[in-house]
């Protein structure tokens, strides 16, 4: 199995770029005994003004091929964190490579949401995409916890 994010956007240094990898770390620290592997951010920029478009055509050649494909959608469903951590560890318990999708300013292309496996919401509102990033990071390694068995989640 591998676990890739393919994002629209570079994420320079700052805050955003360090909670990123703190989560990805830890979320490779603590599934690794689970077999969960380590996650690999994919980024992806159209440096020419192209829009979703250009963005889906990007996208589509970084993403892994035959990877379940997990879009970040706030049109998505809301899982509950513990359903989220149980449906990473189907993907796992099939051998499934699963990729998650952030897209960027304009969001994703419809025609490459649409061939979404899965498309998940945090919440009707619209985030930054270097926020939902941070965000996907945290329950990445909150879902590797729940399958653990830490404490980390505690609800
Ligand atoms: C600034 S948003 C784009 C919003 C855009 N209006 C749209 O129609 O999708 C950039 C990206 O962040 C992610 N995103 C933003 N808010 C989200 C939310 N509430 N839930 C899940 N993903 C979100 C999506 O991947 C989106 O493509």
């Amino acid at each position: 199995m591998r676990i890739d994010i393919a994002a629209v956007g570079r994420l320079r240094s700052g805050a955003e770029a360090d909670l990123v990898s703190d989560y990805l770390q830890r979320f490779a620290r603590t599934g690794r005994p689970l077999g969960l592997p380590a996650i690999n951010v994919i980024e992806v920029e159209d440096k020419r003004g192209g829009g979703p478009q250009a963005e889906a055509d990007l996208l589509d050649r970084a993403i892994p091929s035959g990877s379940a494909l997990v879009m970040l959608d706030e049109r998505g469903t809301q899982p509950t964190s513990p359903e989220f951590a149980e449906r990473i560890a189907g993907y796992r318990d099939q051998a499934r490579d699963l990729c998650f999708v952030i897209g960027g300013a304009d969001g994703i292309e419809p025609a490459l949401r649409q061939r979404a496996d899965w498309q998940i919401s945090f919440g009707r509102m619209v985030w930054p995409h270097m926020l939902v990033r941070v965000m996907l990071a945290e329950q990445l390694y909150r879902a590797a916890t729940i399958l653990a068995g830490s404490p980390y989640h505690r609800a």
